[in-house]
C-alpha cells in the first residue's frame, strides 16, 4: 500500500512558478477555451470559481481559480460540528501571554491510527481568524493516511515536514513534501495527507511529524527583493503546483471544514477530489528548502534573519508582516572582526523556531529536530552561553555551516499559547538556565 503511493508520489510532475497564471487538465478537452464559463462546460463538467482574495483587489495580488468539476462545490449535505482535538484557532484567549523564553521537545507519539488532521496540536498564535488576520503554530505527527478529506476556510496552511514524507492529494492535484520541503495548501483547498513512510524512514517512530503555519492574512508571497536584483533568495521557478489529477469516487466520503476556529463534517456521497481540469493562481505548492539561494555578508556583521525569508504575508503597514517564513539553510560564514552566530537581541516581532534536521548555531544543546521555542515580543534571547563562549573565540577562517536546517514563524503580535501547549509535559524546564553563567568580562579602563 505504502510502496504503492511512494512510486505515485515519485512519479509526479509539476508546473514550475510562483503566483503564475497555470493551467492544467487531467483528460484533453476539459479546460473551456477563451472564457471560463461557457453555456456548458466541456464534457459536462461544471466550471466553479474558487476565489482567495477579494474579487476587486489588485491585480498584482489577486488570486482565484476556476475548477472543472464533476459535482459543484455546492452539493454536500449540511455540516454538523465535529471535535476539535488538539487542533485551536485564533483568537487564542485561554491563557495569559507569557513574556518567558519558552522551548519544547518534540511531540510524544501519537495514539495508533491518528491522521494528520487528528494529529493536528496548536501550539498558540495571534489575531482573529473571523477577522481574516493573524497566525497559529501547529504541529503534527501522524501514523496513519486520512481517508477523510479536509479543508480550511480560516486560512492557508504551510505544511514543514520534519519527519516522513507526504503525499498531498489535492482538488489540484497531487503533491509529494519531504523533509526539507515546504509545501502550502492555500485557503479553502480540499486536500488529503497520505503517509509515504510506515516508519520515518530510518526506523523511527512516528511516520510523520512535523510544523504547519496557519495564515489567516494575506495569502503568502515572495519578497520584494530590493538591492538584492533580480534574483536570489528563493527563487520563482522552483515553486512547483500539482498538474491536473482527479479521483471519479461514488460513495460516502468525509469531508472536514475548519471555519471560524471550529471543526465541522459532512459526509459526501462523492470524493470532492474531482476537478478534472483548473486554471488559476491560487493553487497549492511545494518548496525545496535546499534551493534557497541564501544570501549573506561577505565583509563584517551578522545580517538580520529577514535576508532569509521565502514567503511574507504582508500586513496593512509596508514592511511589517503579518507572518514571515523564514529558513536558515547551509552557508558560509565569512565576517571578519565579528561575532558570527545570531546576536543577543530583542524583538518587537516574535519568534516561533522549529528544526528539521541537525542543530541550530545559536543553540549547543536542547533545541532538537521535532522541537521548537518561542521568543516572544521583546524576550532577551540570543546564543547560549556555550555557542558564546565559543563563537568569541574561534579562529574567523571562512566557515561553513552546513548541520542543520532550522526555520523561524515570524510575526507582529505576539503568539499565545494554547492551555496544552502551556501546561505540556514536553515543555522544558529550565531553558532559562542556557543564559546563565554567561560571565562578566567588564574591564574598565580607569
Ligand atoms: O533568535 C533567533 O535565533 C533568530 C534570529 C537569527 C538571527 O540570525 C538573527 C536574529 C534572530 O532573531
Ligand atoms: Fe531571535
Amino acid at each position: 500500500m505504502n510502496g504503492d503511493i511512494r512510486k505515485i508520489a515519485e512519479g509526479l510532475s509539476y508546473l514550475s512558478g510562483f503566483g503564475n497564471e497555470h493551467s492544467s487538465e487531467a483528460v484533453p478537452g476539459a479546460l473551456p477555451e477563451g472564457r471560463n464559463s461557457p453555456q456548458r462546460a466541456p464534457l459536462g463538467l461544471y466550471a466553479e470559481q474558487l476565489s482567495g482574495t477579494a474579487f476587486t483587489e489588485p491585480r498584482a495580488h489577486n488570486r482565484r481559480s476556476w475548477l472543472y468539476r464533476i459535482r459543484p462545490s455546492a452539493a454536500h449535505p449540511a455540516f454538523t460540528r465535529a471535535d476539535n482535538g488538539t487542533l485551536r484557532s485564533a483568537p487564542f484567549t485561554e491563557t495569559v501571554p507569557d513574556p518567558n523564553r519558552l522551548r519544547w521537545s518534540p511531540l510524544p507519539e501519537p495514539a495508533a491510527g491518528t491522521d494528520f488532521l487528528a494529529g493536528l496540536w496548536t501550539l498558540g498564535g495571534n489575531g482573529d481568524a473571523t477577522q481574516r488576520s493573524g497566525m497559529a503554530v501547529h504541529l503534527y505527527h501522524a501514523n496513519a493516511s486520512m481517508d477523510r478529506v479536509f479543508s480550511n476556510a480560516d486560512g492557508e496552511l504551510l505544511i514543514v515536514p520534519e519527519r516522513g514524507g507526504l503525499l498531498l492529494r489535492t482538488e489540484f492535484g497531487m503533491l509529494r513534501v519531504e523533509p526539507a520541503e515546504v509545501a502550502l495548501i492555500p485557503r479553502g483547498v480540499r486536500f488529503r495527507v497520505e503517509l509515504l513512510d510506515t516508519d520515518s524512514g530510518n526506523g523511527q517512530s512516528p511516520a510523520a511529524r512535523g510544523y504547519v503555519c496557519e495564515n489567516y492574512g494575506a495569502p503568502f508571497r515572495l519578497p520584494d527583493l530590493g538591492p538584492i536584483g533580480a534574483n536570489g533568495l528563493a527563487n520563482v521557478r522552483d515553486f512547483r503546483a500539482p498538474v491536473a489529477a482527479y479521483e471519479d469516487v461514488e460513495g460516502p466520503v468525509e469531508v472536514v471544514n475548519k471555519f471560524c476556529g471550529n471543526l465541522w463534517t459532512a459526509v459526501y456521497d462523492h470524493s470532492p477530489l474531482d476537478v478534472v481540469a483548473w486554471h488559476g493562481n491560487h493553487v497549492p505548492y511545494v518548496y525545496d528548502l535546499r534551493r534557497f539561494n541564501v544570501i549573506g555578508s561577505i565583509s563584517y556583521d551578522h545580517p538580520d534573519p529577514s535576508i532569509f525569508t521565502v514567503l511574507t504575508s504582508p500586513s496593512d503597514t509596508p514592511g511589517l508582516a503579518g507572518v514571515d517564513f523564514v529558513v536558515f539553510a547551509p552557508r558560509w560564514l565569512v565576517g571578519e572582526n565579528t561575532f558570527r552566530p545570531p546576536y543577543f537581541h530583542r524583538n518587537v516581532m516574535s519568534e516561533y523556531m522549529g528544526l528539521v534536521e541537525g542543530a541550530y548555531d545559536a543553540k549547543a544543546e536542547g533545541f532538537v529536530p521535532g522541537g521548537g521555542s518561542l521568543h516572544n515580543m521583546m524576550s532577551a534571547h540570543g546564543p547560549d552561553r556555550e555557542t558564546f563562549e565559543k563563537a568569541s573565540a574561534a579562529e574567523l577562517r571562512p566557515h561553513k555551516v552546513d548541520d542543520g536546517l532550522a526555520f523561524m514563524f515570524e510575526t507582529r503580535w505576539p503568539v499565545t499559547l494554547t492551555p496544552h501547549a502551556a501546561r505540556a509535559e514536553h515543555l522544558q524546564h529550565g531553558y532559562d538556565d542556557v543564559w546563565q553563567g554567561l560571565e562578566r568580562h567588564y574591564r574598565p579602563l580607569h
